[in-house]
């Protein structure tokens, strides 16, 4: 065939489709949001550089609770919290918006090939395999454990306190909590004690510590570019940048991944040997280990590599996440003594009831039967959600539901909003869990009784977060599988915590920061470079009344 007439057919082909995406093209720039501070970076320095979640407040306040903002370059992406979206985004549509290839890479160099880096087919086998480790029943099983760590944890304070002057002490309450939660996660995940509230200078335990803030905190404008433009990279370069790359953020994250892997390859090894010797257990990882390994369908088993990544993933998502919520609530309850003192008396009214029935340990039972300790828990999940952004990807024009009709900036009233392929959507766990409509007026303040009065929707028409519709834990297929364990460790460390000691706050207290580095730390204005920090007075709870036999009576 002559090739100018193919060259000319080109050409034709190639007009007639770049007039069809000009016509068939959906454009988000009609959708509300803020004007974008520079064309190269768009509004990335007030989404990112603030403290977590602080961009979200405000645009939700401004906007509501669909928000279109830049990304570099120009590029139109959306902020996310409307309840009807975000079911649609997260459930209704399975895996049509999957997360971003850059940030599976990231998941994919700190955790290994592992759930959170896998979508799709893939992502469901995984799921299949890790979900029966993480029942009702197999979480509740934990409850003891979960107390012991946090006795052990207690223990030390008081043995601490006994010998100050004062009678109380100022601790960085999270380098010692994320020690208690990582001896939780190694027992109930691997029946491994690790020791490190006895030992702080276990490795792993050093090494986890000020992970987030080291690599993600304080990000420089050059870090946020990179990180926006990272998508049109393909996936190989990338992770060949990142396993190669020599910045100290890459190296930190490496060399964690790596001292994380080592400690797993060890737990499989001894752990084969356990099974091999008909010494099965209840941890997690056995039940795993046996399903992954045991199931005749080869598409339904692990790779060693995957064992691996997902003994890495158990590890980080296990304790950090506990550690900080843990920490974020003694915040909340220092700043609100009343708060604290009404959970003790639910706690020590409970502990009363168990001695007399002769136990020495609440039961889930027992944790039931306190309505103002659940209602403190829940008013925590939601105020300081510590996974506060997850990020998704439209991969297909599609047609977003939406709870309440936004008025684009051109005056028309829509009550669904197309988004073309390729939009990036920030899903605002935070700004969700502060949408007014369901958890009314007061929704940035820190009152656990929205949860006893009323006023807070737990079962809404749109229910879409699996604990009492909140987002903390994300909804739909890829929800958090660890919630049940959360919640439970949560209870354990809460009351066995604020039953033997009080807290109050120092004079750093209002300056501590919601450091926003994937999961919210904290640290403190003008010290952010000493990484994690939330400095609390503790003393011991002093009891009154006749005949107590618990320690802090007087
Ligand atoms: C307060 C504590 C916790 C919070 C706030 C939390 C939050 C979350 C969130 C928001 C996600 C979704 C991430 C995404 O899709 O990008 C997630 C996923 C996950 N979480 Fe948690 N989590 C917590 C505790 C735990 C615990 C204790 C474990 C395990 C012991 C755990 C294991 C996981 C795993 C394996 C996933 C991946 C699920 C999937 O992709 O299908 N989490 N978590």
């Amino acid at each position: 065939m002559d090739p100018v007439f193919i060259a000319a057919g080109f050409v034709v082909l190639a007009i007639v489709y770049g007039v069809y995406r000009r016509y068939s093209y959906i454009s988000l720039a009609d959708v509300p949001g803020p004007e974008s501070a520079s064309f190269i970076m768009g509004n990335l320095k007030e989404l990112y550089q603030g403290q977590a979640a602080e961009a979200d407040f405000k645009w939700q306040a401004q906007f509501g609770n669909i928000v279109r903002f830049r990304g570099s370059f120009g590029e139109d992406q959306l902020m996310i919290s409307d309840p009807a979206a975000l079911q649609y985004i997260l459930a209704r549509s399975g895996y049509r918006f999957p997360k971003p290839h850059d940030r599976r890479t990231l998941s994919q160099m700190m955790n290994g090939k592992g759930i959170f880096s896998v979508d799709g087919d893939n992502h469901k086998r995984h799921k299949k395999i890790m979900l029966p480790g993480f029942g009702g029943p197999e979480s509740k099983a934990f409850l003891l454990l979960f107390k012991n760590c946090a006795e052990s944890m207690c223990n030390k304070w008081m043995e601490i306190i006994s010998h100050s002057k004062e009678g109380s002490v100022v601790f960085n309450i999270p380098a010692w909590v994320s020690r208690a939660t990582l001896d939780a996660i190694g027992e109930a995940a691997f029946d491994v004690r690790f020791n490190s509230i006895d030992n702080d200078e276990n490795a792993l335990a050093r090494s986890y510590r000020g992970l987030m803030t080291d690599v993600f905190g304080s990000p420089s404008d050059g870090m946020l570019l990179f990180q926006d433009i990272s998508k049109y990279i393909p996936p190989r370069i990338l992770k060949y940048y990142i396993e190669m790359g020599k910045s100290p953020r890459i190296t930190r994250m490496r060399e964690t991944g790596n001292l994380a892997t080592s400690v797993a390859k060890q737990l499989v090894k001894d752990k084969a040997e356990m099974l091999l010797g008909g010494k099965g257990s209840r941890d997690i990882f056995s039940l795993l280990a046996v399903k992954a390994n045991m199931d005749t369908n080869a598409k339904a088993k692990l790779t060693e590599e995957e064992l691996f990544a997902q003994m890495r993933t158990i590890l980080a998502a296990g304790h950090e996440t506990t550690s900080n919520t843990i920490s974020w609530a003694l915040l909340e309850l220092a700043r609100w003594p009343d708060i604290q003192s009404r959970l003790r008396a639910e706690i020590w009214e409970t502990e009363a009831t168990v001695h007399a029935r002769g136990d020495v340990n609440f039961t889930i039972a027992d944790f039931d039967a306190m309505p103002y300790t659940a209602a403190v828990i829940k008013e925590v999940l939601r105020l300081c959600c510590v996974a506060y952004h997850v990020h998704r990807c439209a991969s297909q024009d599609d047609i977003l539901p939406l709870s309440q009709p936004i008025t684009t900036r051109s005056g028309e009233v829509i009550r669904e909003l197309p988004v073309p392929k390729g939009t990036r959507i920030v899903v605002s766990i935070a700004a969700y869990n502060r949408n007014k409509e369901l958890w009314g007026e007061d929704a940035h303040l820190f009152n656990p009784d929205r949860w006893l009065n009323g006023t807070a929707k737990e079962k809404k028409v749109t229910s879409i977060g699996v604990y009492s519709n909140l987002m903390t834990f994300l909804g739909g297929v890829r929800f958090c599988v660890g919630w049940r364990f959360a919640v439970i460790e949560l209870q354990a460390f809460l009351t066995e915590i604020v039953g033997k000691f009080e807290f109050a706050p120092t004079d750093k207290t209002e300056l501590i920061r919601r450091e926003a580095c994937l999961v919210m730390s904290p640290t403190i204005e003008g010290e952010v470079g000493n990484g994690v920090q939330l400095p609390l007075r503790v003393s011991l709870a002093r009891r009154t009344g006749k005949g107590c036999q618990t320690p802090g009576c007087r």
